[in-house]
């Protein structure tokens, strides 16, 4: 199970989420109270093993600025989060950084994983990074295949039972593993690494 511990902002953050097993680090770059700078991420980033993925995350900004955006920081993928077009994906392709294209399985017009050209798919509650749960059972007779990553409202206490419920290739969390919104609490990111991959 791939791990993605997402909204980091600190270097305490980072190294307790690699520590205990995530494989990948999220950064968010838009509006938000986990928002973070490119200069900041590199310096969170630095000593981050490549074995673990770095992403960016990026919402409301034209493609381009979210790759220049991430060579900037450093990041390893760029993920895309909201209504971006094929093309925005198609703008980003070939550059040195993975793609992972964020959107809900209502607002989706093609959960195929690599339909924009990305690597990875995330499907996510309707508003991003809130911590809603969203239903599950949607997923039924759409459910993807390959490397997509479930979102949404998880926490150490429900990712099992979300993970047996959707099948996903991986999971992505952030609000559940929050002492209070924006503030990562250590004890339940590592509580959710070993729950995911438990
Ligand atoms: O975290 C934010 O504030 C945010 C704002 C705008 C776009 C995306 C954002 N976050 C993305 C994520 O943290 C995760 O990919 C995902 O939404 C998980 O959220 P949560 O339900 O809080 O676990």
């Amino acid at each position: 199970m791939f791990v993605k511990v997402c909204g980091l902002r600190t270097p305490a953050d980072v190294e307790v989420s690699v520590a205990a097993g995530a494989d990948a680090v999220g950064f968010v770059f838009t509006r938000s109270v986990r928002q973070v700078d490119a200069e900041t991420v590199r310096g969170l980033i630095a000593d981050v093993p490549e074995t673990v993925l770095t992403v960016g995350v990026f919402a409301g900004i034209p493609a381009a600025e979210a790759g220049r955006i991430a060579l900037e920081a450093g990041v390893g993928a760029v993920q895309l989060h909201g209504d971006y077009p094929k093309p925005a994906f198609e703008e980003l392709a070939g550059g040195p950084y993975r793609l992972i294209r964020a959107t809900t399985l209502t607002a989706a017009t093609d959960v195929t994983v690599g339909a924009y050209g990305e690597d990875m798919l995330l499907l996510d509650s309707p508003i991003a990074g809130s911590g809603e749960t969203w239903d599950l059972s949607a997923l039924a007779g759409s459910r993807p295949d390959g490397d997509w990553l479930l979102a949404g409202g998880l926490t150490p206490a429900n990712v099992t039972a979300a993970i047996e419920a959707a099948k996903p290739w991986g999971v992505d969390v952030s609000s559940g593993v929050e002492a209070t919104r924006g503030v990562k609490d250590h004890e339940l990111i590592r509580a959710f690494v070993t729950a995911a991959k438990g």
